[in-house]
């Protein structure tokens, strides 16, 4: 079935009524984009926390009259509305629409990352054979592959690491193949520990080799290296948290960082690790740090 997408655009401050408006007229999804290429910055961290201009989609139902639902939502509205844009969207199977965009990924001289649908191109490397589900999480994104490159230059025989905000399960999979002795999956997303159980499977790891928590359940015991791809600010807020998981002398590796953040994540975890110089792709930050205490 294919639906009608209402566009506009808005300032920063006529926002949220507008999401508000386009949810009560029946829009079955609002998505918002920065319209002026301004990154995304956390409040927490002292930045801009909104984009100025913003590009706002309404996806509605393809029957619905376009005449009717402009009307209604001006009608919603104190501020007068231009621009509005309908266009017709097809209609595909969006959870699976990624996995054209999935293709095998080398990422250094160990470590590849292959689509579960694809014979691995080097088949005497190390492997990850990966469907990531609806968790996050394939190497093409710039945040995990900085991990993946510093996983595959690591001696892991025998470690013990944690992969928190583990996803897709892809870097705790790819530690336990590059020699690992055991990794313990974190995250806050159910979706994702279903994913990261099924992952393991399909790279034949033992059944207890990497079990899977919600951060209330995880177990509290430290490990040598803690590994972290969520976003600044969390990773500020877990500073504590993710500090005590980590043993002395052990590695923290902590990425979903943008350049621009870097200093404000290092300063939340400066008291008890010494950094590594910092390792860079596109805009984001990889910040490797090893406990002193
Ligand atoms: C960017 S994805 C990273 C996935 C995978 N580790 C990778 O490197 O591709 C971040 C993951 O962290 C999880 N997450 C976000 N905040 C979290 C928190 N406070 N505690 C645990 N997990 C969290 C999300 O649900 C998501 O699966």
């Amino acid at each position: 079935m294919p639906w009608l997408q209402l566009k506009l655009t808005a300032n920063r401050s006529g926002t949220a009524s507008i999401e508000y408006a386009l949810m009560k007229i029946g829009a079955v999804s609002v998505t918002l984009e920065d319209n002026a290429d301004q990154p995304i910055l956390e409040p927490a961290l002292g930045e801009t926390p909104l984009w100025d201009q913003v590009k706002i989609t309404g996806l509605f139902d393809a029957n619905i009259d376009t005449a009717a639902i402009a009307t209604s939502l001006q009608q919603r509205l104190s501020q007068p509305l231009t621009h509005l844009q309908w266009e017709q969207l097809e209609d595909k199977d969006w959870e699976r629409e990624w996995m054209s965009n999935f293709h095998p990924i080398c990422c250094g001289e160990r470590l590849w990352i292959c689509p579960s649908w694809c014979a691995p191109p080097q088949p005497t490397k190390v492997n990850i054979l990966l469907d990531p589900g609806l968790a996050f999480g394939t190497g093409t994104h710039p945040t995990t592959f900085l991990c993946m490159q510093w996983l595959d230059k690591q001696l892991l025989d025998d470690l013990e690491l944690i992969d928190y905000g583990c996803g897709s399960g892809i870097l705790g999979i790819a530690a336990l193949k590059l020699g690992a002795r055991r990794v313990i999956g974190v995250d806050i997303d159910p979706q994702a520990l279903i994913a990261t159980a099924d992952n393991a499977q399909r790279n034949q790891l033992a059944d207890n080799a990497m079990p899977v928590f919600l951060p209330d359940n995880a177990p509290e015991a430290s490990a040598d290296i803690v590994l972290a791809n969520i976003l600044a600010g969390p990773l500020a807020e877990l500073a504590p948290i993710l500090t005590n998981l980590t043993r002395p002398g052990g590695k923290l590796c902590l990425s979903g960082i943008l350049d621009v953040q870097a200093q404000a994540v290092m300063d939340a975890y400066a008291k008890d690790f010494d950094f590594e110089p910092i390792a860079q792709k596109e805009e984001w930050v990889r910040l490797v740090g090893r406990k002193i205490r």
